[in-house]
């Protein structure tokens, strides 16, 4: 049995789709690891599965389940970038009738719109504030701001460059604070409406950007102004993404790219198990 796959990203957050509809697929976590490793498999910061919400069990408002694991095999609630890759897909190979559309996550449903230059606009919920903590990154500390959008960020505002920072190694966090880890954005102001962030993601590392972060980052950049209602470009190493908030709902706005279309060979999935 041939497996399917696609290659895609979103401002170079890069994941491997499988189209898996009936959810056949016996994806382990070492197996995902295998095919996000730079190496040994494909290559990615996570992997989409594309999965009908039904043969999965879950409820759902649309037909479509993203199945998103970050590349150490955990799955996470939610990823924003691969929302719009996964939305794009399901447009670009016909298996939604509308460019506008709702999409299953562990995180709950999404409405997604898919336009006409492939761009894609992702409802992505409340940005919620949970509190305040604190980052380390080489024995620097950063305070941040807590913000879940369906999955758990903190993000700090900083006066150094972000480029300065050293993010090859985990920064250290309060594990008490956030027992299911977190994802740590770093961020700079850099004029009216705009952002630049770097983030370092739970169970992947540094990537080049992270669409829940942007989020997170813009709603615990006006709840610093005193406000949950604004807009922002956030700039990060790979392009930029647009991010609304109305009343501490959210809106990401950004490219989502194809690669490559190709199988696996049942040989290397055999050995991966
Ligand atoms: N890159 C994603 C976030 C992926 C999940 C995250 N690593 C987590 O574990 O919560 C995005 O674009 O939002």
């Amino acid at each position: 049995m041939a497996i399917e796959f696609l290659k895609g990203h979103g401002t170079q957050n890069d994941f491997v789709l499988l189209p898996d509809p009936s959810g056949r697929l016996d994806l382990t976590p070492g197996r995902v690891a295998a095919l996000c490793d730079r190496q040994r498999g494909l290559g990615a910061d996570g992997v989409l599965r594309v999965v009908r919400a039904e043969a999965l069990g879950i409820a759902c408002d649309g037909e479509w389940f993203m199945d998103y694991l970050n590349a150490d095999g955990s799955p996470a609630e939610m990823c924003g970038n691969g929302m719009r890759v996964f939305a794009r897909y399901l447009v670009d190979a016909n298996l939604v009738r509308e460019r506008e559309f709702v999409v299953g996550s562990r995180g709950g449903d999404r409405r997604v719109m898919v336009r006409p230059d492939g761009a894609v606009t992702v409802h992505m919920g409340p940005a919620t504030i949970t509190g305040a903590s604190v980052a380390i990154v080489d024995d620097r500390n950063f305070s941040g701001v807590a913000v879940n959008v369906g999955n758990p960020h903190l993000v700090s505002i900083v006066d150094c460059d972000v480029v300065e920072l050293d993010l090859r190694a985990q920064p250290r966090y309060d594990t008490d604070f956030f027992p299911d880890g977190v994802n740590l954005e770093f961020v700079n102001p850099i004029g009216e409406g705009a952002l630049r962030m770097r983030v370092y993601e739970r169970g992947v590392g540094e990537t080049r950007s992270c669409g829940t972060g942007t989020v997170a980052a813009v709603a615990a950049a006006l709840h610093l102004a005193g406000t949950d209602t604004g807009e922002s470009t956030v700039d990060v190493p790979g392009g930029q993404v647009m991010v609304a908030l109305e009343r501490g709902e959210a809106t990401l706005t950004g490219p989502a790219e194809f690669v490559a279309h190709g199988e696996l060979y049942d040989d290397w999935w055999a050995a991966n198990g």
